[in-house]
């Protein structure tokens, strides 16, 4: 079987993929409002890793969450894809959004525990509408892709982390999304399975021209960025574009 996914978006390498503008997020704590995004400016281009580090409580899952139709700030825009403001959408265009455009990996891989890793797979597909027989053979070729073949039948349980996080990677490559968000995708797993999973996003930036916004503590993965933004007490302190040498890493896991 071709590695080489169907469909994918490496047409629009080095495309804006998504936009922010001005985002302002408040929690309420208490009877104070605390500002935890103050007028956050953000890009992400299709084919890039953009990679937003930052210490502990400086806002980068809010951002995320606000970027990828999760979280609503108070202020600011979000022109993502072919959505001018995906804000002003009704939520039930911004959970479609969602569903056809956005992968998601987290650091606790959000695997159901009943379900072995084809199932995973297929029923991210299911919810997206694919037919059986088509989520059944993208979801043979998205395991393949992680290297997870030989583990399509086992369930979460009788995984590693490594594995469980490469299987979260499949369901999210399954869909071909033009975005991935990743928060801390390796920050429960050691170094060596760190690698794998961060050059698996590498890859499907690299390979199928996904903008892939991986938020991160960990110095190690900046090697594999192409973009690197440092954000601090919900301001953006720098953000650096890294010479297209240094970017990628070996592709192969
Ligand atoms: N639902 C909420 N209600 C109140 N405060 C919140 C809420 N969610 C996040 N916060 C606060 O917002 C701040 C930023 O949180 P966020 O999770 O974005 O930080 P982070 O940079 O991702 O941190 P970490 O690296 O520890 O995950 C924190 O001080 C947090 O306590």
């Amino acid at each position: 079987m071709s590695r080489k996914p169907r469909t994918d978006h490496s047409e629009k390498r080095g495309e804006i993929a998504i936009q922010a503008h001005g985002l302002v997020k408040r929690f309420k704590t208490g009877r104070t409002f605390v500002e935890v995004l103050k007028g956050v400016d953000f890009d992400a281009r299709h084919g890039d890793v953009t990679m937003v580090m930052g210490p502990s409580g400086s806002g980068k899952s809010t951002l995320v969450a606000a970027l990828s139709g999760l979280l609503k700030p108070e202020e600011g825009q979000v022109r993502a894809l072919e959505a001018a403001d995906l804000w002003k959408l009704s939520p039930t265009r911004i959970d479609r959004f969602r569903l056809d455009h956005c992968g998601f990996i987290f650091q606790g891989f959000n695997l159901f525990p009943a379900l072995n890793a084809k199932q995973q797979v297929m029923t991210a597909l299911h919810y997206q509408g694919v037919p059986k027989g088509e989520a059944h053979q993208r979801a043979l070729q998205a395991l393949e892709e992680v290297g997870l073949t030989p583990k399509m039948n086992q369930k979460p349980s009788e995984m590693s982390g490594g594995e469980k996080q490469r299987v979260a990677i499949a369901r999210a490559l399954a869909k071909n999304p033009n975005l991935i968000f990743a928060d801390e995708p390796t920050s429960a797993l050691d170094g060596e399975n760190g690698q794998v999973v961060i050059r698996l996003l590498r890859r499907a930036a690299t390979e199928r021209g996904a903008a892939v916004i991986c938020v991160t503590h960990d110095p190690r993965l900046e090697a594999y960025a192409d973009r690197v933004i440092h954000i601090e007490d919900g301001r953006i302190l720098d953000d650096v574009r890294r010479t297209p040498d240094a970017n990628p890493a070996p592709l192969s896991h």
